[in-house]
């Protein structure tokens, strides 16, 4: 199991720059096995092609390196306060991908606009608060765990994958690595559209939430019809 994690793992960082999420190493993907209660997370600093499975970090989750020589990704605190957090994410993706980041330096969560985003987003993106002097100054990476936690009080992380931290970039989550990787893509392309949108009439209102519910509810509620029967999308 751990070893077809370090494989995925590994495949999904390695296609962050296929996506355009990434420049140089401004980015990362972790997984985690609920069973031993291990996360694997992608090495810090080390470019994407030359990633190889046995060169992804393993850790508990209070943080213990268990497995591998190389320093893990300097956000592993992050990964880690968020699978503490919410027990049914397997998989965490961050970027600095462009769109979505110029949402999070504008301290803007991206409104869902229409169906692209009520595909995957059940609401707005939401943009976390400015950390205060005292957590950037502290343990910076688990605080901004820490506000992420804070910002989806009342919303559920299933329901929107997906969060931009201020100042800084977005990070998306999954059931495991991959999805969290096409979450990532879709937050993209839908902060690129809401951009673009807002551009055209700055006073267009979110989308109307029937169609959103539809929506949403048609890939991922209770009487989901999208696709084919057993298969996820
Ligand atoms: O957010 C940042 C930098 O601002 C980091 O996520 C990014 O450089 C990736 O760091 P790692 O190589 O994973 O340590």
């Amino acid at each position: 199991m751990l070893e077809q994690l370090k494989m995925s793992v590994c495949q999904a960082n390695a296609e962050l720059p296929a996506y355009g999420l990434v420049t140089f190493t401004w980015g990362n993907v972790s997984g985690f096995d609920r069973e031993s209660g291990l996360m694997v997370i992608k090495p810090s600093g080390v470019p994407y092609e030359e990633l190889t499975p046995e060169q992804m970090v393993v850790l508990d989750l209070d943080g213990n390196v268990v497995e591998g020589n190389l320093r893990p990704s300097s956000d592993t605190p992050t990964h880690l306060a968020l699978y503490r957090a919410w027990p049914g994410i397997g998989g965490i993706v961050h970027t600095h991908s462009s769109w979505a980041t110029i949402w999070s330096q504008a301290g803007q969560g991206i409104p869902a606009l229409g169906t692209t985003h009520g595909d995957y987003f059940y609401g707005t993106i939401p943009c976390t608060r400015a950390m205060t002097a005292e957590e950037i100054k502290g343990e910076y990476e688990l605080e901004t765990g820490n506000v992420i936690i804070e910002t989806f009080k009342g919303i559920d992380p299933k329901a929107v994958p997906g969060v931009l931290v201020f100042s800084h970039a977005p990070f998306a989550w999954g059931k495991d690595p991959m999805d969290a990787l096409h979450n990532a893509v879709v937050l993209e392309e839908v902060a690129k559209m809401a951009y673009h949108t807002r551009q055209l009439n700055g006073g267009i209102p979110s989308m109307q939430q029937e169609l959103l519910d539809k929506h949403y509810l048609r890939k991922h509620g209770a009487n989901a019809y999208y696709g084919q029967p057993g298969k996820e999308h």
